[in-house]
């Protein structure tokens, strides 16, 4: 809890020097509150990712999840509150910052036109230290669509496409929007077995999921929103107290919970 001074603080330390988060936070999403025209779509979340963990981030169609990730990612910034990504404020943070997250957005965002393993091989052009092309292609499977344009791939292959490039640079911290949504269960696994590897070397990883079975079996940590908000955040086993995590799931987001 903040101190209570009985005096104004003399010297209020200056907006511009940046407090180091908690080096346990790889994500700190502070009193955040953003609306889409009328819409309020945000309203006071606050939530974290524990460095070096995995942390799965599920709420209902329409409970902010993508909009809290996107501001995470720099690609929108909140009407209010902070969000710290690796202790930068992500909409202003420079290349050397971007090339230490890595993005898989929903939709892909890839271009159209070229074949994937010649995407990649320019995608990783842009690191010092990219991973090896070809074993991070292989444990997706992807030289066996590589003679397809993006633009021809199939939505899973895409999305196969799509983690590859998140993962190419080696990023400190991951954001995964639901990765593993419409891939058959032998695509599925592999995603799984990448995600849990790219923990064991270090990295924080942020999944949005709305697979239960996903979540249980990758996430250390839970966020649940509802309706903009955080329900309910912390470790797997602390959430669901031996119940199941689709139970806890229902209870906190069924309707008039709020
Ligand atoms: N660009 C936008 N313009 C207007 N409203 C938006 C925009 N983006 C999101 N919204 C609204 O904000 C709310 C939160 O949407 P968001 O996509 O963040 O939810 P979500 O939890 O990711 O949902 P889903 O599980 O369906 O992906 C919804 O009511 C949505 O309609």
């Amino acid at each position: 809890m903040a101190p209570e001074y009985a005096v104004s603080v003399p010297h209020p330390p200056s907006p511009t020097v940046k407090r180091p988060e908690p080096a346990e936070h790889a994500v700190v999403v502070d009193g955040v509150s953003h609306a889409y025209g009328g819409v309020e779509a945000l309203c006071d979340l606050s939530w974290h990712a524990p460095a070096g963990a995995i942390t799965a981030l599920l709420g209902r169609n329409g409970a902010g999840k993508t909009s809290v990730v996107e501001m995470a990612e720099g690609l929108r910034r909140p009407d209010s509150g902070s969000i710290r990504v690796l202790g930068a404020e992500p909409w202003n943070a420079d290349a050397a910052h971007r090339a230490r997250v890595g993005v898989m957005l929903q939709d892909g965002g890839l271009p159209m036109g070229t074949r994937p393993l010649e995407l990649l091989r320019h995608l990783a052009s842009f690191y010092a230290e990219p991973r090896d092309i070809d074993e991070l292609a292989g444990a997706l499977d992807i030289p066996t669509f590589n003679r397809t344009s993006v633009r021809r791939l199939s939505g899973g292959q895409r999305q196969r496409v799509a983690l590859a490039a998140a993962m190419i640079g080696r990023p400190e911290v991951l954001f995964l929007d639901e990765p593993s949504a419409g891939l058959d269960p032998h695509a599925r696994r592999d995603v799984w077995d990448l995600v849990e590897a790219e923990r064991e070397r270090g990295a924080s990883v942020v999944v949005t999921t709305h697979s239960f079975e996903e979540a249980e079996r990758l996430a250390d940590h839970v966020v649940v929103m509802n309706e903009g908000r955080c329900v309910v955040q912390g470790s797997l086993a602390d959430v669901t107290d031996g119940r199941s995590l689709e139970d806890v799931y229902f209870d906190l987001t069924g309707k008039g919970t709020l």
